[in-house]
């Protein structure tokens, strides 16, 4: 048997966003999102699935909050409905969204549960998409008032803040590959999302530090790690090409205060470049003081020039795969955290890792014993980081409940609880109890 002991201030959580449990899309004032057009629209999610209920969570969460303190967690990361605060993005404040909100936090607060803000998660009011969205410098304008708007009225009760989740799927999944809001599929339209994000990173980042909120920020980008599926230089060429579009091209700007310059030379040699104003660098790389990683699975990577703006096609290698057809690999995430280590010893926390696995009840248990597995290896993975002196702070488990997974829709089942999308019954998984032991002894135990 082995034992992985965890430090006894280490964050153990789970993680959410708004368009993905709270329903109540058109109550309380709030205005509609990118993602409530993108669903009502025919063939762009599965089986024609959308969030207007999703898991209810705006009407029930106080029942998820006392699935959080049964599951034991110290930390709860959640995402804002920008459109419940501003309905049209960057005009007037719905004070109903904030008093949800105020509702929610307050219920946190008194479970002894940190909440852990990500204050946008994919969901553009789609008011601003009207007029460019994210290629719009406005919107870069429309953040920075909206996270203002945050950080004076939570001052105090949150002290732990991203302003992007996943930058990668904001800017290439939804502008270049097009599966996820808006839909586009233009390479340019990509590096222009990227950028202005960034920009409106930044700015933000400086308006916390101006206002002076007791608290800590940063950003949490997904991570791709990938391997060459053979020594050649044009398959590791594409390998170093997938795991800097995810990290570098988004990190490089915010440590370095510049774009990685293979990649930027990648794209330019078509003729796509970032839309850099003066002065937009130096806003970028203001210090922040975590970020937020998040892994789900590794790849071998080979050159394909057919394959797509990087020129790259993962290969299959025969490991098992989750329900959502991503491998199982945990040694990704040891390697991708030190490859990170380049930015310095950063204090990183897991704010997503999980499997999809879609079992269903049966006698009114989900046996989800490869969900089980998934967790175990990945965790040992995050102890091994922490043993290497890595400032490794929290790990939080995507995701504490079955719920809207956006292209995917309700197929794909990500909840260490599961959610009858019929009853909104809620019913925790044998991997809340594997995963509630862990919390509470802060180590983890294996077979062998
Ligand atoms: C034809 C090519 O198709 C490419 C599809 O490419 C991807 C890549 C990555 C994802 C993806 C989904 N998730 C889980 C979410 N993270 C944030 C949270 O909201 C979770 O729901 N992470 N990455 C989806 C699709």
């Amino acid at each position: 048997m082995t034992i992985f002991q965890f430090p006894n201030d280490f964050k153990w959580g789970t993680a959410t966003a708004a368009y993905q449990i709270e329903g109540a899309a058109r109550e309380g004032g709030r205005g509609p999102s990118i993602w409530d057009t993108f669903s009502h629209t025919p063939g762009r999610v599965f089986n024609g699935d959308n969030g207007d209920v999703a898991c209810d969570s705006y009407h029930r969460y106080e029942e998820d909050v006392e699935l959080m303190k049964e599951l034991g967690i110290n930390t709860y990361r959640f995402s804002i409905s920008w459109s419940r605060i501003i309905p049209d993005g960057d005009g007037e404040i719905n004070q109903e969204g904030l008093d949800y909100y105020h509702r929610f936090v307050d219920k946190l607060l008194e479970a002894g549960i940190e909440p852990f803000c990500t204050l946008y998660h994919w969901d553009l009011p789609q008011a601003l998409q009207d007029v460019g969205g994210w290629e719009n410098r406005r919107s870069i304008d429309a953040f920075v008032k909206f996270s203002e708007v945050m950080y004076r009225e939570f001052n105090g009760k949150i002290r732990y803040w991203l302003t992007f989740n996943e930058p990668w799927c904001i800017a290439f999944l939804s502008n270049v590959i097009g599966v996820h809001a808006p839909g586009k599929q233009d390479l340019q339209a990509g590096l222009d999302v990227a950028h202005n994000l960034l920009v409106a990173h930044g700015k933000s980042v400086s308006k916390f530090r101006e206002i002076g909120v007791d608290g800590k920020i940063g950003i949490a980008p997904n991570v791709a790690w990938a391997v060459p599926y053979s020594k050649n230089e044009a398959d590791q060429g594409a390998a170093d090409r997938n795991i800097q579009v995810f990290s570098d091209w988004f990190l490089d700007p915010i440590y370095k205060g510049s774009y990685p310059q293979s990649l930027y030379s990648w794209f330019e040699q078509s003729g796509h470049v970032p839309p850099i104003h003066e002065g937009d660098m130096e806003a970028i790389a203001q210090p922040i003081d975590h970020i937020g990683i998040n892994y789900y699975a590794m790849s071998v990577n080979r050159f394909n020039p057919d394959g797509g703006y990087l020129q790259m096609e993962e290969v299959d290698m025969g490991l098992v795969k989750t329900d959502i057809g991503w491998p199982v690999e945990s040694r990704g995430l040891y390697e991708v955290i030190h490859y990170l280590q380049k930015y310095g010893n950063i204090d990183i926390y897991i704010t997503e890792n999980g499997a999809c696995i879609n079992d269903d009840i049966v006698n009114g248990k989900v046996n989800d014993v490869r969900r089980i597995s998934y967790l175990q290896q990945h965790i040992a993975q995050v102890h091994r980081v922490i043993q290497d002196g890595i400032n490794l702070k929290g790990y939080m488990a995507w995701s504490l409940m079955d719920n809207f997974e956006w292209a995917e829709g309700y197929r794909m089942r990500f909840g260490l609880v599961h959610v009858d999308y019929r009853s909104l019954k809620r019913t925790p998984k044998e991997s809340f109890y594997w995963y509630q032991n862990v919390v509470k002894n802060g180590w983890m135990e294996t077979r062998k």
